[in-house]
């Protein structure tokens, strides 16, 4: 997809602490649209990621948190729920002397243990982004402390808009539900590719068409549910003739709970998410 050029939407350094999957998709996301890497630092411990990210994005690589952070207007943690309060605690006296804004996308973790663990006082924004975020077409839930003025929102928003829309959730509580639904979201797409593609291949379908198949349906039918204005179970409907071969396809479905299963699947992210705050405090 063609992602306008545009400079970096916050002034000052961007620090990334951890350089994984995630972090890559914002970053790569992010020098796609601005084609500006110079503003953008990030601490990897690991060489190989480190080193990836340096050659295919150009940004700035360093093996230690705080190496990254000094100076950075924007903190981005990018680490494991269960790395957090450690690498907050490493980087809280640069913290209070730097007072960057924080942002965090890490699942389950509270702006009030971010805040505690960096030392207080600070602008704390929690994000849950998704992976396609790498090709500009991701979605981000956002929710601020209160020390978090106007400003430092649009900084935020600013930030995670460059690699799609974002959300405002009043409610914290309510980003657990967000990481369910589309910080995870993602993943149960790509196992529903996997399953119609194996599917396809066990009635006869050649592996390559199969793939090409379920690729072109899902773009084909995630553009038509963003871009006409009508529901799922009515675009659902216009697919499924009376008698025809979706209506026996949708019944297995029905028939087996697929529902239900859905409902389990995000309520069981949701119930992890809240054991990831409460395990790693
Ligand atoms: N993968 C995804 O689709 C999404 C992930 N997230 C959140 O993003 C965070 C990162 O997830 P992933 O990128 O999937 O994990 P990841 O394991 O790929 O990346 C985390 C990186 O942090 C690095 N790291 C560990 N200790 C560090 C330290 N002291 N300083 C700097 N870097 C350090 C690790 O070497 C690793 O490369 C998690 O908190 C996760 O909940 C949020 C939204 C979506
Ligand atoms: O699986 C996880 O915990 C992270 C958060 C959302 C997507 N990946």
């Amino acid at each position: 997809m063609t992602i306008p050029d545009s400079p970096l939407p916050i002034a000052g350094a961007i620090a990334f602490i951890g350089g994984g999957n995630m972090a890559r998709s914002l970053i790569g996301g992010l020098v796609a649209r601005s084609r500006d890497a110079t503003a953008i630092r990030v601490a990897e411990p690991v060489v190989a990621l480190r080193d990836g990210l340096h050659r295919d994005f150009g940004v700035a690589g360093f093996d230690q948190a705080a190496a990254a952070a000094q100076g950075a207007a924007v903190w981005l943690l990018a680490v494991k729920p269960q790395v957090m309060r450690a690498v907050c605690t490493e980087l809280a006296t640069l913290a209070q002397a730097q007072r960057p804004v924080v942002i965090s996308i890490a699942a389950g973790i509270t702006v009030t243990q971010l805040e505690r663990w960096l030392g207080g006082g600070l602008a704390v924004v929690r994000a849950m982004p998704n992976t396609p975020a790498l090709l500009g077409v991701g979605i981000t839930g956002l929710y601020a402390n209160p020390r978090t003025d106007t400003a430092q929102r649009d900084q935020a928003a600013a930030l995670l808009d460059a690699v799609g829309p974002t959300v405002w959730i009043d409610d914290e509580a309510q980003m657990d539900a967000v990481t369910a639904v589309s910080g995870s979201g993602p993943a149960y797409l790509f196992l529903l590719a996997e399953a119609m593609q194996a599917a396809g291949i066990a009635q006869g379908l050649p592996p390559q068409a199969a793939r090409a198949l379920v690729q072109q349906t899902l773009l084909g039918a995630a553009t038509m549910l963003t871009q006409l204005d009508e529901p799922a179970d009515v675009l659902r409907t216009r697919v499924t003739s009376p008698g025809g071969t979706t209506q026996a396809a949708v019944e297995s479905f029905e028939t087996g709970g697929f529902r239900a299963l859905v409902d389990r699947a995000i309520a069981a992210a949701t119930e992890r998410g809240r054991q990831l705050s409460a395990a790693n405090d």
